[in-house]
C-alpha cells in the first residue's frame, strides 16, 4: 500500500522504516530537507494515489494543525489523515470536523513504543470510523507488534488519542513508583546493591515490566544515575489525564501526584516549603535553615 509520512523525527523516520520493510511505498516528508525525500508537502500529495492517506507525526498542537490546515487544502474528498502524534482527544474532533467539511477522513492514532518501535512494533490505540480504519489496516498491520495484541479500534474519533492519554498517565505514575522505590533503597544502608535488587525483580515478580527493564538498562550505563540531574520535563497527557479526571470527577491520586512530582523537579528551591518552615518557626519555633546554606 501507499502512504505519506509528515514528520521524520525519532518517531516517524523509524515508522518509514518499519513500513518500508513490510513492503509499502512510503513518501515522507520532513521540515528537515536531509531525511525527507520530497521537497514540499504538495509534492508528497502529488506522488500518492487515490485514496490518498497520509500519516501526520510531527509534535502535539499548532504543528499538528498546521500540517492538518495544509492536508485540508490539499487532499481530495474520500482520501483519510491519520494523527498518529501525542495530540489531545479534543484536538481530533476539531480535525475531524474540518476535514470532514471537505470530504476528507480523519482517524487519530495513539501510538506507542518510542525508540523501540522499529524493532519491536508500534502499540495503536485507533479512533475513528469503521470505513476508515478497515482502509488504513495493512499499514496498522505493519507497524503493530508482532504478536496477537498491540492493536485496538477504540472507538469514535478521539478514542484513540484518549486511550493513549491514560496510557501516558500510567506510565508516569509506573515511572514515579520505580523511581520512589530506587531512591529509598539507595537512601538505606542496608541494602549494598540496588542496581542487583532491580535486576532480580525483573523475573518472577508482581512488578515485572518493560519499564522495569528500562530501570535496570539506565542503572547499567549509569548505577547510581550520578551523571543526572533530577529534572524531568512533561510533554501534556499528564496534564491533560487529570484536567479528564477533574472534569469527570474521578479520583486520579497516583497520576497526580506524579506530574506534581515532575513540577517540583524544576525547582531549585520550593517555596511552598519555605512557607510551610516560616509557620512551622511562627508556632513552634521551629528550626529553619537560611537560604544562604542552601
Ligand atoms: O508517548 C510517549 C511515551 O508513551 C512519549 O515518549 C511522550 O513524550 C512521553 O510523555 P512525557 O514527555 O509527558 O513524559
Amino acid at each position: 500500500m501507499q502512504i505519506g509520512l509528515v514528520g521524520l523525527g525519532k518517531m516517524g523516520g523509524n515508522m518509514r522504516e518499519r513500513l518500508r520493510n513490510a513492503g509499502h511505498t512510503v513518501i515522507g516528508y520532513d521540515t528537515n530537507r536531509e531525511v525527507s525525500d520530497v521537497d514540499h508537502l504538495s509534492d508528497l500529495v502529488d506522488r500518492l494515489d487515490g485514496p490518498r492517506v497520509v500519516w501526520v507525526m510531527v509534535p502535539a498542537g499548532a504543528a499538528t494543525q498546521l500540517v492538518v490546515d495544509q492536508l485540508g487544502t490539499l487532499l481530495r474528498h474520500g482520501d483519510v489523515v491519520v494523527d498518529g502524534g501525542n495530540s489531545r482527544w479534543t484536538d481530533d474532533e476539531k480535525h475531524a470536523k474540518e476535514l470532514h467539511a471537505r470530504g476528507i477522513g480523519f482517524v487519530d492514532a495513539g501510538v506507542s513504543g518510542g525508540v523501540w518501535g522499529l524493532k519491536n512494533g508500534y502499540a495503536l490505540m485507533v479512533g475513528g470510523d469503521e470505513e476508515h480504519v478497515e482502509l488504513l489496516k495493512p499499514i496498522f498491520d505493519a507497524l503493530k507488534p508482532d504478536g496477537p495484541y498491540g492493536f485496538v479500534h477504540a472507538g469514535r474519533v478521539g478514542a484513540g488519542h484518549f486511550a493513549k492519554m491514560v496510557h501516558n498517565g500510567i506510565e508516569y505514575a509506573m515511572m514515579q513508583a520505580y523511581a520512589e522505590g530506587w531512591e529509598l533503597l539507595e537512601r538505606v544502608d542496608s541494602v549494598d546493591n540496588v542496581r542487583e535488587v532491580f535486576r532480580s525483580w525483573q523475573e518472577g515478580t508482581v512488578i515485572r515490566s518493560w519499564l522495569l527493564d528500562l530501570a535496570v538498562n539506565a542503572l547499567d550505563d549509569d548505577e547510581h544515575l550520578e551523571r543526572l540531574r533530577g529534572f524531568a520535563e512533561d510533554s501534556g497527557e499528564g496534564r491533560w489525564t487529570v484536567e479528564a479526571a477533574v472534569e469527570n470527577a474521578v479520583p486520579l491520586p497516583a497520576i497526580t501526584a506524579s506530574l506534581f512530582a515532575r513540577f517540583a523537579s524544576r525547582q531549585e528551591d520550593s517555596p511552598q516549603m519555605k512557607m510551610v518552615a516560616a509557620l512551622r518557626n511562627q508556632f513552634g519555633g521551629h528550626a529553619v535553615e537560611s537560604a544562604e546554606k542552601a
